[in-house]
């Protein structure tokens, strides 16, 4: 029998700085749905994704993957987990091909340059897998970097502001992309500025505001 995963923030806190962002954050999300972390700028959005993906301690609460604490599982949770944070995460000094290939072989998958050619024309880089990544625009980049979603079993998608420098062709080929994930039954978490539908999923909402 295949688990229903489920995402559990229980009593959670965050002090940075000598400073409390949040405290006592419960909320449970469920196979299928989406979290919306949403907040001003400072309110401590990406410090969550970060504890979230155990790149950061949780120092007060709890963050429990299918009941139990992540920080007891981690390796399975990480199997589990894709993260997109902030920057992009990507060698400039290599091709854009290159990049995606590298990133497979890291999470153990050995992907056929063919595959990755088909990924990457889906995600509108035709023409660019050669290309080194230095050489490509902000939202190109961006567009590099989301086309490790495709290609990653994980159940958990951690998406910190994936819509920046995308246009607007981008913004809904990213959003049918995590609809189809959660029609599968997966999680994602995300950041956003901007409000974003997600195909008919709609959003659970985790709103941050300063003490
Ligand atoms: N390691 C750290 N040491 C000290 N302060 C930190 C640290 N990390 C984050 N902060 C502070 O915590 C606060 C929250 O930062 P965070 O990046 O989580 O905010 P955010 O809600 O994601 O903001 P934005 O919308 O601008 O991206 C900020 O005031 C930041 O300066």
């Amino acid at each position: 029998m295949t688990i229903s995963p489920v995402l559990t923030l229980s009593k959670l806190g965050c002090t940075r700085g000598g400073r409390q962002l949040f405290k006592d954050l419960d909320c449970t999300l469920q196979a299928g749905h989406w979290l919306y972390v949403a907040g001003a700028n400072g309110v401590g959005k990406t410090s969550l994704l970060r504890m979230l993906c155990g790149l950061a301690l949780v120092e007060s609460g709890e963050i429990l993957w299918n009941g139990v604490p992540i920080a007891s599982q981690h390796d399975s949770y990480r199997q589990d987990l894709c993260y997109l944070g902030h920057l992009n995460a990507l060698q400039e000094s290599m091709s854009v091909q290159e990049n995606l290939m590298f990133t497979s072989a890291l999470g153990g998958v050995a992907l056929a340059e063919q595959k990755a050619r088909s990924v990457l024309e889906r995600f509108g880089l035709r023409g660019r897998s050669q290309q080194l990544v230095r050489h490509l625009s902000q939202g190109q980049k961006r567009r590099v970097a989301l086309s490790r979603l495709a290609l990653s079993p994980a159940r958990l998608w951690v998406l910190d502001e994936p819509y920046v420098a995308m246009d607007e062709a981008g913004i809904q080929m990213l959003s049918d992309l995590i609809a189809a994930h959660l029609d599968k039954g997966g999680l994602a978490v995300l950041t956003s500025h901007q409000r974003v539908p997600v195909g008919a999923h709609p959003a659970q909402l985790l709103e941050l505001k300063a003490p």
